[in-house]
């Protein structure tokens, strides 16, 4: 069984401790919410396990140690989605999913047949065939967030850490983000998601993480964390709770 274990993980930026000595653990078949305001430390601490900015503590995937794996080794045990859909090239959208099949194999070798299905279910789980030929350029901003989603599955790796992946998204395109996350979870995968929708997070997550000033102040399942005072304590907010598939569902409806 897949397990991911952080333990002491702290992210300095300059002179903001910007995450303190986060420990958590996530399972093969998780799908995990981290939520928290703005500056908390949500793309800090995503980054860090990533292996994209420097920290100290230790995150293991199956007991390796990820810091001690060459960049190549932990490209094909994480996929990173970014906070920003940016692309500088014009590919065309096949090819920019594509880029996710890179750590699998010769960067200048031909795609093996693996990576032509990898590319093919991505772009059409992602509703994207349509526009495989397009220039990822010629791309509203949501329709650029699922390339840059759909090349984290084409990677098909064990650990996918997901920055925002619903922040430019319509409300049917989010839910279907989040019923991807939660199938790559089923088939095994860990999932981390950083969420803003609280609501969103509630329906989906197995379990949350609320990250307040760097530091993880909850983490458990969704009903056993996000109740009405943690939410007014850490968003400063007031919430109606609604029952939506045998889960409850917090409503911000202002501002305390
Ligand atoms: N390059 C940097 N140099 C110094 N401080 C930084 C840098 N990047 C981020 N910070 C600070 O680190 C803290 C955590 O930032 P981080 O981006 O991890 O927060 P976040 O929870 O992802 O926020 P958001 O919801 O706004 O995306 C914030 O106080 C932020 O101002």
């Amino acid at each position: 069984m897949s397990a991911l274990s952080v333990a002491d993980l702290t992210v300095r930026l300059g002179s903001t401790l910007a995450v303190d000595r986060a420990a958590f653990s996530a399972e093969q078949g998780e799908l995990v919410a981290i939520v928290g305001p703005n500056g908390a430390g949500k793309t800090s601490l995503v980054r860090a396990v990533a292996g994209l900015v420097h920290h100290s503590g230790q995150c293991s995937l199956d007991g390796t140690r990820l810091e001690e794996l060459t960049p190549v080794e932990r490209a094909r045990r994480i996929a990173y989605l970014p906070q920003r859909a940016d692309f500088a090239w014009a590919l065309p959208v096949r090819d920019a999913v594509a880029l996710g099949r890179l750590p699998h194999g010769d960067p200048f070798g031909r795609p093996s047949p693996d990576d032509a299905t990898a590319v093919a279910t991505a772009l059409d789980r992602l509703a994207l065939s349509a526009l495989a030929d397009r220039p990822v350029t010629a791309l509203s901003g949501g329709e650029r967030a699922r390339v840059m989603l759909a090349r984290v599955l084409a990677t098909q790796a064990p650990l996918i850490l997901a920055d925002e992946p619903t922040a430019a998204l319509d409300p049917a395109h989010q839910m279907l983000v989040l019923d991807l996350l939660r199938d790559e979870a089923r088939a095994g995968r860990i999932v981390l998601a950083v969420l803003h929708d609280l609501a969103l997070a509630a329906r989906y997550a197995d379990r949350v993480l609320v990250i307040d000033q760097g530091a993880i102040v909850a983490d458990g399942p969704a009903v056993a964390v996000l109740t009405g005072d943690l939410i007014a304590r850490v968003f400063g907010l007031a919430c109606l709770f609604v029952e939506i598939e045998g889960r409850r569902v917090p409503m911000p409806i202002g501002r305390i």
